[in-house]
């Protein structure tokens, strides 16, 4: 066998072990890690191979492995790859077709519908053969740029020759995939790992000076670093279910040089909850939901595989739960900002309207956040008040 045959045998082995209940590169790793004998080319030729693989969704599951392992490369990639010229080398001297073109080669059409199976459950307002087709492409690495050190960040980027483009609000950057910021950009406090939709999320927020704040699913603190940065000012407290998430915070925060904020585990759903807040009402919440994540499988493309479509429901579900017990402790007048990385209708449109069947708020801006096209995740954030 040769060494491309050997890479094509190996993908199809891991392909063949996946279930999906860890993330992919979580499987890759424990993969490799019991292969030791593969260097690094050949653990990301054989990782590249298998994500392309995944990337396809649904589409002509009636190939065998091997045959969508190479479509998969012939589809993803747009330059010439030696795996293809080895193995497929007609392929290759076509690698920079468009996508119609490529799927007239294969005799097989690639469409949304082919790839994304659950189309009919997207929020109107997506694009859905732009998104179905967008998984063909890994999405790009973004950061934000904070406290004016845009000039800095860009001089380091083009000292170390790596590509990037400043998006129009002129704070975006955004980096090829598997770009190492952390060793470009030592200065931790210059900039955040965000991607470009979940910065926008940010245009809703509006906070003022000495506003109290709740953002009641904070994770590691991604929104909350931006309310801050957009208004040091605000009182800010942070709550999620998981407490080592919370350390992670922690962490985050003090590298980021933001200090003032009060933090706390909080499980949204629990019957008592409510009575361990007390009589604190918040100017502004921050509900930045558990979701299905849809809107970042662009990310993890092995969840178009493996999601069920019955959990978008239960997502609904736990987003309705949370939605009715974190409501009653807004300040009369003051803003809801209800975000998710979900594509799907039930999980954005729908939970609105639940929001505004059982309570005074309304919605006043936002809607979904299109990632696709960008390189981006999609997302959906709406302000109600
Ligand atoms: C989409 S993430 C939030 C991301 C975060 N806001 C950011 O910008 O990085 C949703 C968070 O909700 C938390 N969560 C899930 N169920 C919860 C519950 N019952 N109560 C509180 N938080 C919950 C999860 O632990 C997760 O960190």
């Amino acid at each position: 066998m040769t060494r491309w045959e050997n890479y094509v045998a190996s993908a199809t082995k891991i392909i063949g072990a996946y279930q999906g209940s860890l993330p992919l590169h979580h499987f890759l790793k424990a993969f490799f890690k019991e292969h030791p004998y593969m260097g690094s080319r050949d653990r990301r030729w054989i990782s590249q191979l298998v994500y392309h693989y995944y990337r396809l969704g649904d589409w002509a599951r009636e190939l065998s492995t091997a045959e969508r392992l190479i479509a998969g490369t012939f589809l993803c990639e747009h330059t010439s790859t030696d795996l293809l010229k080895a193995l497929k080398p007609e392929w290759d001297e076509q690698i920079a077709l468009p996508v119609e073109e490529k799927a007239a080669l294969l005799k097989l059409p690639v469409t949304a519908t082919r790839i994304f199976p659950l189309l009919d459950e997207l929020s109107p307002a997506i694009d859905a053969d732009a998104f179905g087709l967008s998984f063909l492409q890994q999405p790009r690495l973004f950061i934000r740029v904070r406290n004016g050190r845009m000039d800095k960040v860009l001089k380091l980027l083009q000292e170390a020759a790596v590509p990037y483009e400043v998006l129009a609000n002129s704070a975006t950057v955004a980096l090829p995939n598997g770009t190492k910021v952390e060793t470009l950009l030592t200065e931790k406090s210059w900039y955040e790992i965000q991607d470009a939709s979940s910065q926008q999320t940010g245009a809703l927020f509006h906070p003022a000076p000495n506003q109290r704040w709740w953002d009641c699913c904070a994770a590691s603190g991604g929104k909350s670093i931006l309310l801050k940065d957009q208004q040091p000012n605000v009182q800010l407290l942070v709550s999620d279910v998981r407490r080592s998430i919370l350390e992670n915070l922690q962490q985050r925060f003090a590298a980021a040089g933001i200090k003032n904020y009060e933090a706390r585990v909080a499980d949204l759903t629990a019957d008592r909850f409510p009575e361990t807040m007390g009589q604190q009402r918040f100017d502004g919440i921050i509900l930045d939901a558990p979701c299905s994540g849809s809107g970042t499988w662009g990310r993890t493309p092995e969840s178009v595989s493996f999601f069920k479509r019955e959990e978008i429901t239960k997502y609904q579900q736990l987003q309705k739960r949370i939605a009715h017990n974190v409501i009653p402790f807004l300040k009369k007048g003051g803003s809801l900002i209800y975000i998710t990385c979900s594509v799907f209708r039930q999980e954005n449109e729908d939970l609105v309207k639940y929001i505004e069947e059982n309570s005074e708020l309304r919605q006043q801006e936002g809607g979904v956040i299109a990632g696709y096209g960008k390189g981006a995740d999609t997302m959906f954030a709406v302000r109600l008040s």
